[in-house]
């Protein structure tokens, strides 16, 4: 035996509400999209007409509101009513050719009515001549459908819904203004809206970033104006984007603040003129987080909730365009202005440095004017590269901070490449111009600093690591420059981490730093860093002929602890110990010296 399926209308809803759509008042939207369907349904099929969109709001005494929502299009035959409204998932819009004509689709539109109300009346009178109906529905799934006498009754349809309590918020008239204009901003058939004491025609003046994107260049600073004063966007520049895949035609404001990638902007993106969403991350390409876009599309196929794009061939070619659209922008600013071109990318260097590293052509546009960190301060790639005739980087800011002393002694600037896109940045630049690259690091540095003879020192190096035994540091002897600086202090990424797992253990306790102590084992072997004293200077000299044991180990304590604050590496407890004591005996030593004439 063959049985029919069974809805149930109650579970229906409350997927739509609670698992489709975000937010109630998008039966506004609902009811906005079949009135202005049903008027292009009734421009195509009867010739033109002054098509009317309607909202009222009446509010009785005692009596949750009322809303009439009506607009003069095609209207529905008895017929229609049982086959398209009564029947869930049934569309009279859903033939090939109405795909692109109409805005509905699914059949489900105006099932979303009962989020916020219990029942939906609908009086409506077919263009074709038929007798008016009035249909009422229920939220459990029963309805009513009867001929109406009234031969006054023009054409068209008005749905009428009542408030819950908990809905009467939609039923307010800012509200509902704010949701019409939201959704119908720029819709082509004007929407009035009134609750009989105030009015107004939601769409009256049309935005116009439309007729700039369409290819009106006066507009512009209309453009500018309306993200002002509108959208609170004071944007840089408006960037016209149109393209016939997917019928799109939009606008890009650049916007006047850095932003991130994870930044997500609010743009407006439109369906057939319907607002559908603010998301547009699966049309504009990755990089291009520095414009806020306002879109319009009328060839692409939403997703059931109305809320995005379907993924399809469409979507893709939009999407392709999209991304010629931005690109063919910037190419265009270096021919027609460079010094903007300049400043967008000192303004927005995280998304053009993305753009950069994913096509060559932009690289060579954009590259030579990002600006870099290096041992011999911020400059442009392209001034860089024309210093530095091999480029030269490190990875790790403890790294830069060691060796951006002793770098430039050799005549050599180095890029603190630890920003995003950095390296691939250097990468790129070096395969494409012919350079070549080199990663250095503290230790490159310290392995090309001049030796010296141990046999001529006397037995300093044993005592002096006889000064700083237990502190993990080997002291070693040389030569280099600048001879201003008179110990350097390199410490290998192993060192650092177990110094960073020791000054944590100093302030925490228990089961944590027993965890601690496991994780430190693993390092047991890692070589101690090394304390480079400088026999250019000085002080180092002096150090040669210092004979009393503790003025001695002081000092090299002290050029240990300046080793550290001049490469910019933590204290640990120790140090800061070492740091006190000699500052003591320093001053102990300083007022002796005064006193006595002497030092002891
Ligand atoms: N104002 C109206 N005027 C004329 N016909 C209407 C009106 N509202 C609804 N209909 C008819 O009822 C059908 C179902 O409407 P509903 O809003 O549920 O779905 P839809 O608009 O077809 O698709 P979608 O779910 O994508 O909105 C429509 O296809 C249309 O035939």
């Amino acid at each position: 035996m063959e049985h029919a399926f069974k809805v149930d209308l109650r579970g229906i809803i409350d997927l739509l509400s609670n698992h489709l759509y975000s937010d109630p008042s998008v039966f506004v939207r609902e009811l906005l999209q079949n009135g202005v369907d049903a008027i292009t349904a009734r421009r195509a099929r009867f010739g033109d007409f002054q098509p009317v969109i309607e909202a009222r709001l009446f509010r009785e005494e005692g009596q949750l509101p009322l809303l009439e929502f009506r607009d003069n299009g095609v209207g529905l035959t008895e017929a229609e009513v049982h086959e398209f409204l009564a029947t869930i998932g049934r569309s009279s819009k859903r033939i090939d050719e109405a795909r692109d004509t109409f805005l509905g689709q699914f059949g489900i539109g105006l099932l979303s009515c009962f989020m916020v109300s219990g029942e939906i009346e609908l009086l409506t009178r077919s263009a074709t001549g038929s007798s008016a109906v009035r249909w009422l529905a229920q939220a459990d799934g029963t309805y009513t459908l009867e001929a109406l006498a009234d031969t006054t009754l023009d054409v068209g349809t008005t749905v009428r819904l009542r408030a819950r309590e908990d809905t009467d918020f939609y039923f307010e008239y800012g509200e509902l203004r704010r949701a019409l204009e939201n959704y119908g901003r720029i819709l082509p058939y004007p929407i009035h809206v009134t609750d009989g004491e105030e009015y107004a025609h939601v769409n009256a003046v049309m935005p116009p970033w439309l007729a700039y994107a369409a290819g009106d260049a006066s507009k512009r600073d209309e453009v500018l104006a309306y993200a002002r004063e509108e959208l609170g966007v004071e944007a840089l520049d408006a960037v016209a984007l149109r393209s016939e895949e997917g019928g799109l035609l939009g606008v890009a404001l650049v916007l006047p603040h850095a932003t991130q990638r994870s930044s997500r902007q609010w743009h407006s993106v439109y369906l057939k003129r319907m607002l559908l969403g603010h998301d547009l991350s699966n049309l504009l390409p990755d990089w291009a987080f520095f414009v806020r876009c306002l879109l319009n599309v009328d060839h692409l196929h939403p997703t059931a909730s109305r809320e995005s794009f379907y993924e399809d061939g469409a979507l893709k070619a939009a999407r392709e365009a999209l991304n010629n659209g931005l690109r063919g922008y910037i190419g265009e600013l270096a021919e027609r202005d460079p010094q903007r071109l300049e400043a967008l990318i000192s303004l927005h260097h995280l998304p053009l440095k993305a753009l950069a590293t994913e096509e060559d052509d932009f690289f060579r546009l954009l590259a030579p004017e990002f600006a870099l960190e290096t041992s011999t301060g911020r400059m442009k790639l392209g001034e860089y590269a024309r210093r530095s005739p091999t480029l030269r980087m490190v990875t790790n800011l403890d790294q830069f901070r060691q060796i951006a002393q002793v770098a430039s002694a050799y005549g050599h600037s180095v890029v603190n490449a630890v920003y995003t896109y950095d390296v691939p940045l250097l990468r790129a630049y070096a395969r494409l111009f012919g350079r070549e690259l080199e990663e250095v690091d503290a230790q490159t540095y310290a392995l090309s600093l001049e030796d010296v003879a141990t046999g001529g020192l006397g037995g300093v190096l044993e005592r002096a690591n006889v000064a700083l035994s237990g502190l993990g540091c080997e002291v070693g002897v040389k030569r280099f420059a600048p001879a201003e600086l008179p110990a350097l202090l390199i410490v290998t990424n192993e060192r650092r981490l177990l110094s960073d797992i020791e000054a944590s253990k100093e302030v925490s306790d228990g089961l944590f730093s027993e965890f601690l102590d496991d994780y430190a084992s693993e390092y047991e072997d890692v070589r101690a860093s090394r304390l480079h004293l400088n026999l250019n200077h000085p002080l180092v000299q002096d150090l040669l002929h210092v004979e009393q044991e503790a003025v001695f180990s002081r000092l090299v304590q002290m050029l240990y602890v300046q080793a550290h604050l001049l490469g910019h590496h933590p204290l640990r407890a120790e140090e800061l110990a070492l740091l006190a004591e000699g500052l003591t005996d320093m001053m102990r030593w300083g007022l002796r010296a005064t006193h006595l004439g002497t030092l002891n």
